[in-house]
């Protein structure tokens, strides 16, 4: 059965102009968000996950960042539309789950008072018909005793339930799309795994494309149908869950892995030095500095030669000049 992509990002770049020069955050990146299945993005910190988030809602604070490239929502370009086209998309068609939900929410203004206006904002219902949905999306991400949490302010929950509410609110108006960004990170690991099963649980049935974000590979496998793994703002592995886990072409993909903590491995074996500088950077591998496996050709290499087969995608010197380790590995 065809797959039906519901956001589909072409050639994305995003940069930031400055004195000192480019900040290239988002290199090149082209993806797909298919209904249904969950996309997961991993990399490490500052390499552009978030950067390239907030981009696919238009939602980039600082006014300065300069995108190019296509967002196709549902068939139209996002950077073509207006903001207050935009705004109409946004939480109907396409919504956001932060990382931190204290600087989501306004302190001064009830829970309930926030779920009633996101509702307002895109369905024409009365207060009263606006607060039950609000009550029955916050049953849905299992919060008890949800009329009461409608009367709170949000420094009353804990950052668990205020995570759960803003899921809650996400979901409401299920969207075609969600942009979940690293959800649970600031939640201890037993909230954490529950938050997340509930978040697969409820995209699943609600037929939901999701974009989840995160640093942490056993969240990425726990929750992905398909994986891209992100360095300085490109993505320079693509493939389905289980084939990156069983098969990592790229070094940074492999280094990524071997760096993560598991019972049965005797030490970690971090990934040595550190990523460039985003700013002002060329199209070489960036990762050519701290890769154990370079060779001379990974001089000549630029990052839009892809390689890999089907629909594991590499940007790598030698799966990219089609060397017979391709197949002889992936096969
Ligand atoms: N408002 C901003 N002004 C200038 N540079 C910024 C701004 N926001 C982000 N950056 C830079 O853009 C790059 C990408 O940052 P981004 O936050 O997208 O990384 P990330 O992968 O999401 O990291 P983390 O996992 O730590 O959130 C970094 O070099 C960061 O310093």
């Amino acid at each position: 059965m065809k797959e039906e992509v519901v956001l589909k990002v072409e050639e994305l770049q995003v940069y930031l102009p400055s004195q000192e020069g480019m900040l290239r955050a988002v290199n090149g990146v082209n993806l797909e968000i298919k209904k249904g299945k969950i996309l997961g993005l991993v990399g490490e910190s500052g390499c552009g996950k978030s950067v390239m988030s907030l981009s696919l809602l238009k939602l980039l604070k600082n006014k300065d960042w300069k995108t190019e490239g296509e967002v196709r929502l549902k068939e139209r370009n996002i950077f073509s539309l207006s903001e207050e086209e935009m705004r109409k998309q946004r939480g109907k068609e396409i919504a956001m789950i932060m990382q931190n939900p204290m600087s989501v929410f306004d302190p001064l203004r009830t829970i309930g008072s926030h779920f009633v206006d996101t509702i307002q904002n895109h369905i024409k219902v009365s207060v009263r018909e606006a607060k039950k949905i609000a009550i029955e999306n916050l049953k849905k991400v299992s919060l008890p005793e949800a009329e009461k949490i409608m009367r709170q302010y949000p420094f009353q929950l804990s950052g668990g339930m205020l995570q759960r509410v803003m899921i809650a609110i996400a979901i409401a108006m299920n969207p075609d799309v969600l942009i979940a960004d690293e959800p649970t990170t600031a939640l201890d690991v037993t909230v954490q795994y529950q938050i997340l099963g509930q978040l697969k649980s409820l995209v699943k049935h609600n037929n939901t494309g999701v974009l989840l974000v995160s640093h942490d590979l056993g969240v990425i496998a726990q929750m992905a149908d398909e994986v891209a793994v992100m360095y300085c703002g490109y993505i320079v592995e693509k493939a389905p869950v289980e084939e990156l886990f069983k098969h990592p072409a790229h070094p940074y993909t492999r280094g990524l892995l071997a760096s993560r903590f598991q019972l049965n491995k005797k030490r970690l074996k971090p990934i040595e030095g550190q990523p460039p500088s985003l700013l002002n950077l060329g199209n070489q591998c960036p990762f050519l500095e701290r890769c154990s496996e370079v060779e001379a050709a990974c001089r000549e290499y630029t990052m839009d030669e892809v390689g890999g087969i089907k629909n594991h995608l590499v940007r790598c010197v030698k799966y990219a000049r089609g060397k017979e380790m391709i197949l002889d590995e992936l096969a």
